[in-house]
């Protein structure tokens, strides 16, 4: 590391960092690590080149870049592998001397008594995915002297692949930054949220640690579907919120119809909304300022005992478990013991200190301030998430914590080959290392055979991760068709919840059963209504409300069931609009459902890995389609062989194999071009080995064409 800084000699920070970031990506094959804070250095290999390009379409509306994660690639953790020393020094001389900083790095900034409440303001971003958060956020970075201006104005840091090709920001961070006016500093911390809701999650516990917020919208593009979804959590959360108009150097930026478009649907005042440009940083100078009149300084009471927030936390090789903490109240020393409430486990402070953009140690935390804690904690499982921690006893009442995320989308994981299942089992193990949410159980298929069964928030949560499978761990995956939990209300009043085909209940026992359904926001020029009203009710939508936020844009409300848009909604209302569609739903609750479990037999013989639970409006569409495909795929056998759609034991549709044929090629199903070939020359080496179903041979192929896509 030590060359590579020198090279880059006076490059900027943020350009150290990012190549920091690149380094980061290509070590995830050997190394225990969280991705945000790997630093050791290696020349790039050829697989990152290999790397390929990620389906925009699947991914509506979700292209662009987030930013701050980059920045808390920690340059001086990976030179310190020990605790750092408790001393009272200034922070930045006790940086080992390759650290990188920024050239005006002044150890007085870092006296972290001198920022009182009122002088600290903690806020966040929230935006429509490319609508500028993270340019936004470079420049007040620049303004702030935290990194150096970038001269080309190009977004210079670098970022976990998946993030940048699907342009989401997947986990929360922060960043401090120190800004004068009106003649004092204030410590300005900046939230990094995930913008997209399937991370509502981890956007409402980031939200948390905030008093306030900028509302975002391009200009140009106006209001979307997730700025409507992140305008809600940042309203329920009770922040300040900061309407700011970007991109008006752009030729078609139409503020005032943008404008009036925010004060009809979220009622903010035209005058209230800033004009700029984070591109070419017109108007930037306005947005501190504004910060700090309108967004409220933390409440917090400085001679309370303490309590801390504890609001994310990753897991660093050289360092163990990193906390990301808000203090509500008092203040926080090294050295002193602290105790989390929800496991009564005490631990010494080792570190603490602020991101900035690196972390930087301080000796002490305040009221009101966000920072970074370590402590001895060995695994993120002990820093949970909406913990509060207080004093070794000195107990406080707790803060309210976070409600514990169902899983609402499973997919079966399969290695290709079953010499690889071991390969595999670690990648995942490496993943949910920092991804706690992922839920990983062991699942075991006539054709695939083992496997696992995750589950995930939504959609895109699971499309990231196995997207950082195959990307940072090299694993050829199968992944099966999503499904979704559902649950079913038995006589007896006990509430079961239905995870797989496997665990549908005996009919005869169920009162009703139950699926989850989401109100999904749609925001698309008008001339596509008509298009995509069809489009909600082939989904088995039920409209909630309609509006027009001006002339020629409308927002639809539609509650839809969650299984009928896990498996190609997206790709559906971009197709339905042209690509100018944008869609975004809430959290999922249960409604009552009629559902079937539809088994698939051939010659009579049930295939239970090709059983899928549905409702019964779709199950004869359904089975008919899967019918047709595996008499596609299946290749001619010694004998004539019957396939059956059945629920109970009635044959609700029906395909036979009768002659001998060339195999034809499995159907498409999701993933870009590249994944499916690439799956499909797999597939090639993989056909000889057939599975028995009964006395019907069935190819890896044949179940794929099925179960990879299941409608
Ligand atoms: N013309 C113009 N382009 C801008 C402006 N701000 C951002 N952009 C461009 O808009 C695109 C998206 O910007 P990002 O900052 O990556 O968007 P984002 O909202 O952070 O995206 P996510 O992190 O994925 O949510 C980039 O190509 C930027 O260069 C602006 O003020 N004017």
């Amino acid at each position: 590391m030590q060359r590579w800084t020198q090279q880059l000699g006076a490059v900027s920070t943020s350009r150290v960092l990012a190549c920091f970031r690149a380094s980061t990506l290509l070590h995830h094959h050997h190394h225990h690590q969280q991705m945000r804070h790997h630093v050791t250095l290696t020349a790039p290999t050829p697989r990152q080149s290999r790397l390929r390009a990620i389906d925009a379409a699947r991914a509506v509306g979700l292209a662009g870049r987030p930013t701050l994660r980059a920045l808390s690639s920690n340059a001086a953790g990976a030179q310190d592998h020990s605790p750092k020393p408790t001393t009272h020094e200034p922070a930045a001389a006790t940086l080992p001397p390759q650290a990188i900083t920024p050239k005006d790095l002044d150890p007085a900034r870092f006296d972290m008594a001198k920022y009182p409440p009122r002088l600290v303001r903690n806020f966040s971003i929230v935006a429509h995915i490319d609508h500028g958060k993270s340019t936004l956020a470079d420049r007040l970075l620049e303004v702030t002297g935290t990194i150096e201006r970038n001269k080309d104005n190009k977004q210079v840091l670098d970022k976990l692949q998946v993030e940048r090709e699907r342009g989401i920001t997947v986990k929360a961070q922060s960043v401090s930054m120190f800004y004068k006016n009106k003649g004092e500093t204030y410590l300005i911390n900046l939230i990094d949220t995930p913008g997209h809701v399937d991370f509502s999650y981890e956007v409402s516990r980031s939200l948390y640690a905030c008093q306030g917020c900028i509302l975002l919208v391009d200009a140009a593009q106006g209001i979307q579907a997730q700025t409507v979804a992140n305008f809600m959590l940042a309203f329920d959360s009770n922040l300040s919120i900061v309407p700011v108009l970007n991109k008006i150097d752009l030729l078609h930026a139409d503020a005032a119809r943008v404008t009036k478009q925010m004060q009809s649907v979220f009622g903010t005042e035209p005058e209230e909304a800033l004009r700029i440009s984070a591109k070419t940083n017109l108007g930037i100078d306005q947005v501190l300022p504004a910060i700090i009149d309108r967004v409220p300084p933390p409440s917090g009471n400085p001679d309370a005992p303490p309590k801390v927030l504890l609001f994310d936390s990753w897991y660093d090789d050289f360092r163990g478990v990193v906390c990301l903490i808000a203090v509500v109240d008092g203040s926080l020393k090294v050295g002193e013991k602290i105790t989390s409430v929800h496991s009564g486990l005490s631990y010494e402070i080792l570190e603490l200190g602020v991101v900035s953009p690196e972390r930087v140690s301080t000796t002490e935390l305040h009221t009101g301030q966000v920072g970074y804690l370590i402590t001895g904690m060995r695994s993120t499982s002990e820093a949970r998430i909406g913990d509060t921690l207080h004093l070794f006893q000195k107990p406080v009442e707790a803060l309210p914590g976070f409600k514990p995320v169902k899983p609402m989308v499973f997919a079966g994981v399969f290695p290709m080959e079953q010499a690889e299942f071991d390969d595999l089992r670690k990648a995942i193990e490496k993943l949910t290392l920092n991804d706690a949410s992922v839920t990983v159980h062991r699942e075991s298929s006539v054709a695939l055979g083992s496997g696992f069964r995750l589950g995930f928030h939504g959609m895109l949560h699971m499309d990231v991760f196995q997207q950082r499978l195959e990307q940072e761990y090299d694993a050829n995956v199968i992944v099966t068709s999503p499904s979704v939990p559902f649950r079913a209300e038995m006589r007896d009043g006990e509430i079961k919840t239905i995870e797989s085909p496997a665990e549908f209940p005996d009919t005869s026992f169920v009162k009703q059963f139950q699926e989850p359904v989401v109100i999904g926001t749609l925001v698309f020029p008008e001339e596509h209504l008509g298009a995509m009203i069809d489009l909600c009710q082939r989904s088995r939508g039920e409209q909630v409300d309609l509006s027009y936020l001006d002339e020629t844009r409308v927002m639809l409300k539609y509650r839809l069931p969650l299984c009928e848009i896990v498996t190609d909604f997206f790709d559906a209302v971009k197709g339905v609009t042209s690509g100018f569609g944008s869609f975004d739903y809430d959290e999922p609750t249960f409604v009552p459902s009629k559902l079937v479990k539809l088994d698939i037999a051939l010659n009579d013989v049930n295939c239970d890995a090709l059983s899928v639970i549905l409702h019964d409006s779709k199950a004869q569409e359904h089975a008919k389609s899967i019918c047709e495909r595996l008499a596609e795929t299946i290749s001619r056998q010694m004998f004539e062989v019957a396939i059956q759609g059945r629920i109970h034991s009635k044959v609700i549709a029906r395909a036979t194999v009768k002659a001998l044929r060339k195999n034809v090629t499995a159907k498409c199903y999701g993933g870009d071009v590249s994944r499916k070939k690439k799956l499909l020359d797999k597939q090639k080496e993989g056909k000889k080995k057939m599975k028995m179903i009964g006395s019907v041979e069935l190819s890896k192929e044949s179940f794929l064409s099925v179960i990879s896509k299941a409608r």
